[in-house]
C-alpha cells in the first residue's frame, strides 16, 4: 500500500516476507539524510550507531560488533544482570509480597533495563530500582528523567501532522523544542562528563573496563563526540526494548498457566543440576532453558518490541509484489504483521505456543527475514544475546519464585506504540510466593 499527502514523505507499509527480504538486502538504507522519517532523532543521537550512514557507519558498526562479541562482554552482562536481580528486584519483589502491595510490573522492568544497560554501557548505576537514598545519591537520576524526555519529545517531531513545525519551533526556541534542546544538553554533559572521567583514568582500574565504553575510550581515535553518540545509542536500543518484550511476555503467561508449570519445572530441573544455591543463573544455566528460550521468542512473535521499523529507498526500484518505490520512499515493515500471518505460522497463528519453536527439546530458530523482530541483514540487532539473558534470567529467577496475578480481569492490556510496544496503562500485578514443584 502506498500513500502521498503534502505533509509526509512517500511512503509504503508491507508485512510480505518477499518484500521485506528485498528492503532488508538490497538498495535500500537505514535512517538517509534528509527525510523527514529520519531527522527527528538526529539531534539526539548525532553520528551514533543507528543514525550514521556510509563509512563512518561500517567503521562503528564493526568496532561494536567487535565487542558485541567478545566473551569477557558476555561475562560482564550476566554478572550485571545477575546482580540487579539478586539485590535490587527479587528484594523489591519479596517487600511488595510480604505488604500485600500491588504493583507496576512494567514501570519496575523498564528501571530494571535502565539501571542495567547504563551499567553495561558506562558502568553508572542509575539505582532507578534501588531505594530512595541510593537513587538520590545516584548522579544518573538527571540523566535518566532527561533521556526519557528527549526521547518522547524526539518522536513528538514524528507524529507532528505538520513535518516543519517542529522546525520552526526548533529556530525560535520555543515549545517542545526548547524542552527538547534543554533534555538533550542534560543528556549530553552528563554523557561527556563521564566520557572525560574515563579517558583521565587507566582502563583497568574501572571494573577492569568491561563497559562498552571503556572498551571504545581506549582507542584514541575515537573522538568524545563518537564516543557520547554511541553510549547514547546504546542506552536508547536497550532501554525499553527488553522492558516491553517481558510486560508482554509476564501477561501472556498469565492468560496460560499450563506453559507456566513447563518454565518453572524446567528452571527448577536446570538449578539441581547445576546444584546452584543462588538466586539467579549463569550463561550455561541460562542456555539449557530451551523451553524458556522458545516462550520469550513466542511471546515476541506476538508482541514484537519494535513493532515498526522504516527503511529508505536509495534508487527508484520495483518490490517483489510489483509495487513502485522512488527514490527517497520510505517503506515500513510490521514485525508485529508478521507475526500474526497464517502464511507464515500456520492456522494457529493466534494461539501463544512456544512449542512451534521446538523441535526434539532443542530451540529452532526461524529465517530473520519471516521473524524481523531483531531486523535482519547487515544492520540486524547487535545486542540480540544480551536481550535473551537479560530475558531469561528476569523470568526464570521471578517464575521460581513467585507466581505473578495480573490484575486485569481477563482484558487485554491497551497497546501504545512510541519507540516500542508499550502497554498504555502499565500492568498492574501482585506477586505471591511459589511452592517448589517436585522435580
Ligand atoms: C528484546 C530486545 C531487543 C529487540 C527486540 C531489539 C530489536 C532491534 C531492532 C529491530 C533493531 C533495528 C532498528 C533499526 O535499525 O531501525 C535493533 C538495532 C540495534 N540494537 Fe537491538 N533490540 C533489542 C535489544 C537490544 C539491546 C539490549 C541492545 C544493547 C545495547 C541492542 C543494541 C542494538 C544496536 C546497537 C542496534 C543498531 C544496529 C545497527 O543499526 O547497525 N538491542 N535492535
Amino acid at each position: 500500500m502506498g500513500f502521498q499527502t503534502p505533509f509526509q514523505d512517500y511512503g509504503i507499509i508491507t508485512a510480505n516476507p518477499l518484500n521485506v527480504e528485498h528492503i532488508l538486502k538490497t538498495n535500500f538504507e537505514n535512517y538517509p539524510k534528509g527525510q523527514r522519517s529520519t531527522t527527528f532523532l538526529k539531534d539526539f543521537l548525532g553520528q551514533g550507531i543507528f543514525n550514521s550512514d556510509g563509512e563512518q557507519w561500517r567503521h562503528q558498526r564493526k568496532l561494536a560488533s567487535h565487542e558485541f562479541n567478545k566473551r569477557s562482554l558476555r561475562n560482564f552482562v550476566v554478572n550485571t544482570v545477575q546482580w540487579e536481580i539478586e539485590n535490587r528486584l527479587l528484594p523489591l519483589l519479596r517487600r511488595a509480597e510480604e505488604r500485600d502491595e500491588v504493583l507496576d510490573l512494567q514501570d519496575i522492568l523498564e528501571c530494571f533495563g535502565f539501571d542495567n544497560i547504563c551499567k553495561v554501557a558506562f558502568n553508572e548505576d542509575p539505582a532507578c530500582l534501588g531505594t530512595k537514598e541510593e537513587e538520590e545519591k545516584s548522579m544518573s537520576k538527571e540523566f535518566k528523567k532527561a533521556f526519557g524526555d528527549a526521547q518522547s519529545l524526539s518522536m513528538v517531531r514524528f507524529m507532528d501532522v505538520f513535518p516543519y513545525t517542529w522546525r520552526i519551533k526548533k529556530v525560535f526556541d520555543v515549545g517542545s523544542e526548547r524542552k527538547l534542546r534543554e533534555s538533550m544538553s542534560v543528556v549530553h554533559e552528563f554523557a561527556t562528563k563521564i566520557i572525560r572521567e574515563r579517558r583521565e583514568k587507566p582502563v583497568g582500574m574501572l571494573c577492569g573496563g568491561e563497559d562498552l565504553l571503556s572498551r571504545f575510550a581506549s582507542e584514541k581515535e575515537n573522538s568524545e563526540e563518537f564516543l557520547r553518540d554511541i553510549v547514547i545509542s546504546f542506552v536508547l536500543a536497550g532501554r525499553e526494548t527488553t522492558s516491553s518484550a517481558l510486560s508482554w511476555f509476564f501477561w501472556l503467561v498469565s492468560t496460560r498457566p499450563d506453559v507456566e508449570v513447563k518454565i518453572v519445572k524446567e528452571v527448577e530441573e536446570v538449578r539441581a543440576r547445576y546444584q546452584n544455591s543462588g538466586e539467579s543463573f549463569g550463561f550455561d544455566e541460562l542456555r539449557e532453558m530451551q523451553y524458556l528460550h522458545a516462550a520469550v521468542t513466542e511471546s515476541m512473535r506476538l508482541y514484537p518490541p519494535v513493532a515498526l521499523d522504516t527503511l529508505a529507498c536509495r534508487e527508484d526500484d520495483t518490490l517483489p509484489d510489483g509495487s513502485f518505490v522512488g527514490k527517497g520512499w520510505f517503506v515500513t515493515y510490521s514485525a508485529y504483521a508478521m507475526g500474526r500471518m497464517e502464511e507464515i505460522w500456520g492456522k494457529d497463528w493466534g494461539e501463544f505456543r512456544p512449542e512451534r519453536w521446538l523441535e526434539d527439546g532443542v530451540f529452532r530458530p526461524e529465517s530473520p527475514i519471516r521473524f524481523p523482530v531483531f531486523h535482519a541483514g547487515p544492520r540486524m540487532c547487535l545486542g540480540k544475546e544480551m536481550a535473551y539473558i537479560q530475558m531469561k534470567s528476569v523470568v526464570a529467577s521471578v517464575l521460581e519464585q513467585f507466581s505473578v496475578d495480573v490484575l486485569l480481569k481477563g482484558r487485554t492490556p491497551e497497546q501504545v506504540l512510541s519507540m516500542t510496544l508499550r502497554m498504555k496503562d502499565g500492568l498492574p500485578v501482585q506477586v505471591k510466593k511459589r511452592e517448589r514443584l517436585t522435580v
